[in-house]
Protein backbone atom coordinates (compact mmCIF):
# COMPACT_ATOMS: atom_id res chain seq x y z
CA UNK A 1 0.00 0.00 0.00
CA UNK A 2 1.20 3.71 -0.70
CA UNK A 3 1.68 6.14 2.53
CA UNK A 4 -0.58 8.58 2.78
CA UNK A 5 -0.06 12.01 3.03
CA UNK A 6 -1.44 15.45 2.86
CA UNK A 7 -1.21 18.05 0.31
CA UNK A 8 -2.66 21.22 1.01
CA UNK A 9 -0.88 23.22 -2.07
CA UNK A 10 -2.10 22.57 -5.34
CA UNK A 11 0.54 21.45 -7.94
CA UNK A 12 1.08 21.51 -12.00
CA UNK A 13 -0.28 18.75 -13.41
CA UNK A 14 2.88 16.66 -13.88
CA UNK A 15 4.13 16.85 -10.10
CA UNK A 16 0.33 16.17 -8.92
CA UNK A 17 1.07 12.91 -11.16
CA UNK A 18 4.20 11.96 -10.09
CA UNK A 19 3.06 12.48 -6.00
CA UNK A 20 -0.12 10.41 -6.81
CA UNK A 21 2.14 7.76 -8.49
CA UNK A 22 3.79 7.41 -4.79
CA UNK A 23 1.47 8.30 -2.44
CA UNK A 24 -1.96 8.34 -1.48
CA UNK A 25 -2.88 11.85 -1.76
CA UNK A 26 -5.45 13.56 -0.08
CA UNK A 27 -5.63 17.25 -1.13
CA UNK A 28 -6.56 20.09 0.98
CA UNK A 29 -7.09 23.57 0.98
CA UNK A 30 -5.23 24.31 4.70
CA UNK A 31 -3.85 23.19 7.56
CA UNK A 32 -6.55 25.02 9.71
CA UNK A 33 -8.27 23.28 12.38
CA UNK A 34 -11.39 23.35 10.62
CA UNK A 35 -9.68 21.56 7.88
CA UNK A 36 -7.87 18.78 10.07
CA UNK A 37 -11.18 18.11 11.84
CA UNK A 38 -12.96 17.60 8.72
CA UNK A 39 -10.27 15.40 7.53
CA UNK A 40 -9.55 13.68 10.68
CA UNK A 41 -8.99 9.99 9.44
CA UNK A 42 -6.71 11.30 6.63
CA UNK A 43 -4.34 13.67 9.34
CA UNK A 44 -4.53 10.49 11.36
CA UNK A 45 -2.84 7.94 8.55
CA UNK A 46 -0.83 10.45 6.88
CA UNK A 47 2.82 9.88 6.79
CA UNK A 48 4.11 12.72 5.02
CA UNK A 49 2.65 16.56 4.82
CA UNK A 50 3.76 18.53 1.41
CA UNK A 51 2.84 22.71 0.92
CA UNK A 52 3.27 25.86 2.53
CA UNK A 53 1.85 28.51 4.74
CA UNK A 54 0.59 27.86 7.65
CA UNK A 55 1.76 26.47 11.34
CA UNK A 56 3.21 23.15 11.64
CA UNK A 57 3.12 22.67 15.84
CA UNK A 58 2.86 20.49 19.03
CA UNK A 59 -1.07 20.45 18.42
CA UNK A 60 -1.17 19.44 14.73
CA UNK A 61 1.66 16.97 15.02
CA UNK A 62 -0.49 15.72 17.94
CA UNK A 63 -3.55 15.11 15.71
CA UNK A 64 -0.89 13.32 13.00
CA UNK A 65 0.75 10.94 14.82
CA UNK A 66 1.92 8.71 11.19
CA UNK A 67 3.85 11.53 10.04
CA UNK A 68 7.51 10.83 9.36
CA UNK A 69 8.37 13.67 6.80
CA UNK A 70 7.23 17.11 6.05
CA UNK A 71 7.73 18.85 2.82
CA UNK A 72 7.48 22.48 2.79
CA UNK A 73 7.74 24.13 -0.85
CA UNK A 74 9.92 27.26 0.69
CA UNK A 75 13.41 27.80 1.97
CA UNK A 76 12.38 29.57 4.64
CA UNK A 77 10.65 27.10 7.70
CA UNK A 78 9.77 29.31 10.18
CA UNK A 79 6.18 27.78 9.79
CA UNK A 80 7.42 24.86 11.55
CA UNK A 81 8.65 24.17 15.37
CA UNK A 82 11.47 22.56 14.57
CA UNK A 83 11.74 20.82 18.30
CA UNK A 84 8.85 19.25 18.10
CA UNK A 85 9.60 17.58 14.85
CA UNK A 86 13.10 16.64 16.47
CA UNK A 87 11.06 15.08 19.37
CA UNK A 88 8.49 13.10 17.28
CA UNK A 89 11.98 12.06 14.60
CA UNK A 90 9.60 13.98 11.20
CA UNK A 91 11.86 14.93 9.11
CA UNK A 92 11.68 18.48 7.83
CA UNK A 93 12.30 19.22 4.28
CA UNK A 94 12.64 22.54 2.22
CA UNK A 95 13.75 24.25 -1.22
CA UNK A 96 16.75 25.99 -0.70
CA UNK A 97 19.26 27.04 -3.81
CA UNK A 98 16.41 26.62 -6.61
CA UNK A 99 14.92 30.30 -5.99
CA UNK A 100 18.12 31.90 -4.66
CA UNK A 101 19.13 34.09 -7.64
CA UNK A 102 14.89 34.45 -8.48
CA UNK A 103 15.26 36.06 -4.75
CA UNK A 104 18.50 38.35 -5.12
CA UNK A 105 16.35 39.23 -8.83
CA UNK A 106 13.34 40.59 -6.81
CA UNK A 107 15.62 42.39 -4.10
CA UNK A 108 17.48 44.12 -7.08
CA UNK A 109 14.08 45.36 -7.88
CA UNK A 110 13.81 46.69 -4.45
CA UNK A 111 17.10 48.58 -4.33
CA UNK A 112 16.22 49.94 -7.77
CA UNK A 113 12.55 50.58 -7.87
CA UNK A 114 12.63 52.74 -4.03
CA UNK A 115 16.00 54.61 -5.34
CA UNK A 116 14.91 55.69 -8.83
CA UNK A 117 11.04 56.26 -7.35
CA UNK A 118 9.72 53.84 -10.31
CA UNK A 119 6.37 52.96 -8.57
CA UNK A 120 5.52 55.96 -7.69
CA UNK A 121 6.21 57.71 -10.87
CA UNK A 122 4.60 54.99 -12.86
CA UNK A 123 1.32 56.06 -10.47
CA UNK A 124 2.26 59.84 -11.09
CA UNK A 125 2.67 59.66 -15.15
CA UNK A 126 -0.54 57.04 -15.25
CA UNK A 127 -2.37 59.64 -13.21
CA UNK A 128 -2.23 62.10 -15.78
CA UNK A 129 0.37 64.23 -13.75
CA UNK A 130 3.27 64.44 -16.17
CA UNK A 131 2.73 67.97 -17.80
CA UNK A 132 6.15 69.38 -17.97
CA UNK A 133 9.40 68.60 -17.70
CA UNK A 134 10.36 67.18 -14.70
CA UNK A 135 12.54 69.03 -11.64
CA UNK A 136 13.91 68.02 -8.74
CA UNK A 137 11.06 67.27 -6.83
CA UNK A 138 10.76 64.14 -8.82
CA UNK A 139 14.84 63.24 -9.19
CA UNK A 140 15.67 59.81 -6.90
CA UNK A 141 19.35 59.10 -5.96
CA UNK A 142 21.88 56.86 -7.10
CA UNK A 143 22.26 52.79 -6.89
CA UNK A 144 25.48 52.45 -8.74
CA UNK A 145 29.07 52.63 -6.79
CA UNK A 146 26.96 53.42 -3.11
CA UNK A 147 27.33 50.54 0.12
CA UNK A 148 24.71 47.81 0.02
CA UNK A 149 25.18 46.71 3.23
CA UNK A 150 23.35 42.95 3.54
CA UNK A 151 22.30 41.48 7.07
CA UNK A 152 22.41 37.33 6.55
CA UNK A 153 25.28 36.46 3.69
CA UNK A 154 23.80 33.38 3.03
CA UNK A 155 23.03 32.00 -0.16
CA UNK A 156 20.83 34.73 -0.95
CA UNK A 157 22.62 37.31 0.38
CA UNK A 158 25.51 36.16 -1.82
CA UNK A 159 23.50 36.14 -5.02
CA UNK A 160 22.33 39.71 -4.36
CA UNK A 161 26.15 41.05 -3.91
CA UNK A 162 27.30 39.63 -7.02
CA UNK A 163 24.46 41.87 -8.64
CA UNK A 164 25.54 44.82 -6.47
CA UNK A 165 28.93 44.41 -7.44
CA UNK A 166 29.45 43.10 -10.92
CA UNK A 167 26.52 44.80 -11.78
CA UNK A 168 26.26 48.02 -10.17
CA UNK A 169 30.14 48.44 -9.13
CA UNK A 170 28.76 48.69 -5.49
CA UNK A 171 30.96 48.52 -1.67
CA UNK A 172 29.47 45.20 -0.01
CA UNK A 173 29.37 45.04 3.93
CA UNK A 174 27.67 42.36 5.18
CA UNK A 175 26.79 40.83 8.77
CA UNK A 176 26.03 37.08 9.90
CA UNK A 177 26.92 35.10 12.38
CA UNK A 178 30.39 33.83 10.40
CA UNK A 179 32.82 34.59 8.39
CA UNK A 180 31.62 34.88 4.50
CA UNK A 181 34.93 34.26 2.62
CA UNK A 182 33.55 33.58 -0.39
CA UNK A 183 31.49 36.93 -0.39
CA UNK A 184 35.04 38.28 0.44
CA UNK A 185 37.28 37.32 -2.10
CA UNK A 186 34.63 37.59 -4.95
CA UNK A 187 32.97 40.42 -4.10
CA UNK A 188 35.08 42.66 -1.71
CA UNK A 189 32.62 42.24 1.04
CA UNK A 190 33.84 43.76 4.16
CA UNK A 191 32.17 41.90 7.35
CA UNK A 192 31.35 44.06 9.85
CA UNK A 193 28.90 44.52 13.01
CA UNK A 194 25.41 45.09 12.75
CA UNK A 195 26.04 49.21 14.30
CA UNK A 196 28.48 49.68 11.56
CA UNK A 197 26.56 48.44 8.87
CA UNK A 198 23.57 50.41 9.35
CA UNK A 199 25.84 53.61 9.89
CA UNK A 200 27.51 52.95 6.61
CA UNK A 201 25.24 51.78 4.09
CA UNK A 202 23.34 53.57 1.44
CA UNK A 203 20.57 50.22 1.07
CA UNK A 204 20.51 47.80 3.95
CA UNK A 205 19.38 44.64 2.47
CA UNK A 206 18.20 42.04 4.72
CA UNK A 207 17.99 38.50 3.95
CA UNK A 208 17.76 36.84 7.02
CA UNK A 209 15.78 33.95 8.22
CA UNK A 210 13.23 34.86 11.01
CA UNK A 211 14.53 33.09 14.37
CA UNK A 212 14.31 34.39 17.83
CA UNK A 213 17.30 36.29 17.63
CA UNK A 214 16.41 37.91 14.32
CA UNK A 215 12.87 38.96 15.65
CA UNK A 216 12.82 42.77 15.60
CA UNK A 217 16.39 43.05 15.03
CA UNK A 218 15.57 45.86 13.00
CA UNK A 219 13.88 48.27 15.32
CA UNK A 220 13.57 52.21 16.20
CA UNK A 221 17.00 52.21 17.87
CA UNK A 222 18.67 50.52 14.42
CA UNK A 223 16.76 52.85 12.32
CA UNK A 224 17.93 55.73 14.20
CA UNK A 225 21.62 54.69 13.02
CA UNK A 226 20.80 54.43 9.47
CA UNK A 227 21.71 57.58 6.81
CA UNK A 228 18.90 59.98 6.38
CA UNK A 229 19.11 59.30 2.89
CA UNK A 230 19.85 55.65 3.29
CA UNK A 231 17.26 52.98 2.35
CA UNK A 232 16.08 49.70 4.20
CA UNK A 233 15.00 46.51 1.74
CA UNK A 234 13.43 43.74 3.41
CA UNK A 235 12.96 40.38 1.38
CA UNK A 236 13.78 37.73 4.69
CA UNK A 237 10.59 37.77 7.23
CA UNK A 238 8.28 40.45 8.01
CA UNK A 239 8.99 40.21 11.59
CA UNK A 240 12.73 40.73 11.56
CA UNK A 241 11.80 44.50 11.24
CA UNK A 242 9.63 46.40 13.83
CA UNK A 243 7.15 47.69 11.33
CA UNK A 244 5.32 50.07 13.58
CA UNK A 245 9.43 51.96 14.09
CA UNK A 246 9.92 51.59 10.15
CA UNK A 247 6.49 53.39 9.41
CA UNK A 248 7.71 56.07 12.12
CA UNK A 249 11.10 56.28 10.41
CA UNK A 250 9.78 56.79 7.06
CA UNK A 251 7.17 59.51 7.94
CA UNK A 252 9.83 61.30 10.37
CA UNK A 253 12.69 61.09 7.93
CA UNK A 254 14.58 58.92 9.78
CA UNK A 255 15.34 57.13 6.99
CA UNK A 256 14.59 57.83 3.15
CA UNK A 257 12.78 54.91 1.86
CA UNK A 258 11.53 51.37 1.92
CA UNK A 259 11.45 47.97 -0.34
CA UNK A 260 8.91 45.70 1.06
CA UNK A 261 8.32 42.06 0.06
CA UNK A 262 7.51 40.56 3.39
CA UNK A 263 5.21 42.33 6.21
CA UNK A 264 4.87 41.61 9.86
CA UNK A 265 1.08 40.22 8.96
CA UNK A 266 0.53 38.88 5.54
CA UNK A 267 -1.56 39.82 3.85
CA UNK A 268 -0.39 43.41 5.15
CA UNK A 269 -4.01 44.61 5.90
CA UNK A 270 -5.28 47.06 3.02
CA UNK A 271 -5.57 50.01 5.98
CA UNK A 272 -2.19 49.71 7.27
CA UNK A 273 -0.23 52.94 7.83
CA UNK A 274 2.76 52.02 5.55
CA UNK A 275 0.67 51.24 2.26
CA UNK A 276 0.34 55.20 2.74
CA UNK A 277 3.64 56.36 2.52
CA UNK A 278 5.04 57.26 -0.78
CA UNK A 279 8.41 56.33 -0.07
CA UNK A 280 7.09 52.92 0.35
CA UNK A 281 7.71 49.90 -2.11
CA UNK A 282 5.03 47.37 -1.47
CA UNK A 283 5.32 43.47 -3.29
CA UNK A 284 2.73 40.67 -1.89
CA UNK A 285 6.07 38.78 -0.63
CA UNK A 286 7.03 37.75 -4.49
CA UNK A 287 10.81 37.14 -3.77
CA UNK A 288 10.48 33.04 -5.89
CA UNK A 289 7.61 33.75 -7.65
CA UNK A 290 8.98 33.58 -10.91
CA UNK A 291 7.01 30.36 -13.22
CA UNK A 292 10.30 28.43 -13.67
CA UNK A 293 11.16 28.93 -9.87
CA UNK A 294 7.86 28.15 -8.54
CA UNK A 295 7.82 25.20 -10.54
CA UNK A 296 11.37 24.55 -9.38
CA UNK A 297 9.99 24.39 -6.01
CA UNK A 298 6.98 22.04 -5.78
CA UNK A 299 9.05 19.92 -8.10
CA UNK A 300 11.73 19.96 -5.74
CA UNK A 301 9.33 19.72 -2.93
CA UNK A 302 8.23 16.72 -4.26
CA UNK A 303 11.61 14.80 -4.83
CA UNK A 304 12.09 15.82 -1.35
CA UNK A 305 9.14 14.27 0.13
CA UNK A 306 9.84 10.85 -1.81
CA UNK A 307 13.40 10.96 -0.80
CA UNK A 308 12.12 11.36 2.72
CA UNK A 309 9.83 8.95 3.12
CA UNK A 310 11.80 6.44 1.14
CA UNK A 311 14.91 6.61 3.43
CA UNK A 312 17.30 8.66 0.94
CA UNK A 313 17.63 12.01 2.19
CA UNK A 314 20.81 13.32 0.28
CA UNK A 315 20.34 16.85 0.40
CA UNK A 316 17.80 19.70 1.09
CA UNK A 317 16.94 18.39 4.98
CA UNK A 318 16.85 21.29 8.23
CA UNK A 319 17.01 17.67 10.53
CA UNK A 320 18.86 14.94 9.36
CA UNK A 321 20.66 13.92 12.89
CA UNK A 322 16.93 12.76 13.37
CA UNK A 323 16.89 10.05 10.22
CA UNK A 324 15.93 6.74 11.44
N1 LIG B 1 10.73 37.10 0.16
C1 LIG B 1 10.73 35.86 -0.27
O1 LIG B 1 9.92 35.46 -1.10
C2 LIG B 1 11.75 34.91 0.23
C3 LIG B 1 12.31 35.07 1.46
N2 LIG B 1 13.26 34.21 1.91
C4 LIG B 1 13.84 34.43 3.24
O2 LIG B 1 15.25 34.53 3.10
C5 LIG B 1 15.85 33.78 4.15
C6 LIG B 1 17.28 33.44 3.79
O3 LIG B 1 17.33 32.46 2.78
P1 LIG B 1 18.75 31.83 2.35
O4 LIG B 1 19.70 32.90 1.96
O5 LIG B 1 18.48 30.73 1.41
O6 LIG B 1 19.20 31.23 3.77
P2 LIG B 1 20.66 30.92 4.31
O7 LIG B 1 20.46 30.00 5.44
O8 LIG B 1 21.55 30.52 3.20
O9 LIG B 1 21.17 32.33 4.85
C7 LIG B 1 20.73 32.91 6.04
C8 LIG B 1 21.77 33.91 6.50
O10 LIG B 1 21.26 34.56 7.67
C9 LIG B 1 22.29 34.62 8.63
N3 LIG B 1 21.77 34.66 9.99
C10 LIG B 1 20.89 33.80 10.57
N4 LIG B 1 20.66 34.18 11.83
C11 LIG B 1 21.41 35.29 12.04
C12 LIG B 1 21.60 36.15 13.15
N5 LIG B 1 20.98 35.94 14.32
N6 LIG B 1 22.45 37.19 13.02
C13 LIG B 1 23.09 37.41 11.85
N7 LIG B 1 22.95 36.64 10.76
C14 LIG B 1 22.11 35.58 10.86
C15 LIG B 1 23.10 33.35 8.40
O11 LIG B 1 24.34 33.57 8.99
P3 LIG B 1 25.55 32.49 8.91
O12 LIG B 1 25.92 32.44 7.47
O13 LIG B 1 26.59 33.11 9.72
O14 LIG B 1 24.98 31.20 9.40
C16 LIG B 1 23.11 33.29 6.88
O15 LIG B 1 24.16 34.08 6.39
C17 LIG B 1 14.90 32.60 4.33
O16 LIG B 1 15.04 31.99 5.59
C18 LIG B 1 13.55 33.25 4.17
O17 LIG B 1 13.10 33.76 5.40
C19 LIG B 1 13.69 33.18 1.14
C20 LIG B 1 13.15 32.96 -0.09
C21 LIG B 1 12.12 33.80 -0.64
O1 LIG C 1 9.49 33.15 1.47
C1 LIG C 1 9.72 32.22 0.79
C2 LIG C 1 10.59 31.15 1.11
O2 LIG C 1 10.84 30.30 0.23
O3 LIG C 1 11.03 31.06 2.27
Amino acid sequence: MKPAVILYKSLPDDLRAKLDDHFSVTEVDDISAETIQQHQAQFEQAQGLLGSGGKVNGDLLAKMPALRACSTVSVGYDNFDVDALNQRNVLLMHTPTVLTETVADTMMALVLSTARRVTELDKWVKGGEWKASIGPDHFGIDVHHKTLGILGMGRIGLALAQRAHFGFGMNILYNARRQHEEAETRFGARACDLETLLKESDFVCISLPLTEQTHHMIGAAQLKLMKPSAILINAGRGPVVDEQALTAALKDGTIHAAGLDVFEVEPVPADAEILTLPNVVALPHIGSATHETRYGMARDAVDNLIAALSGKVEKNCVNPQIQR
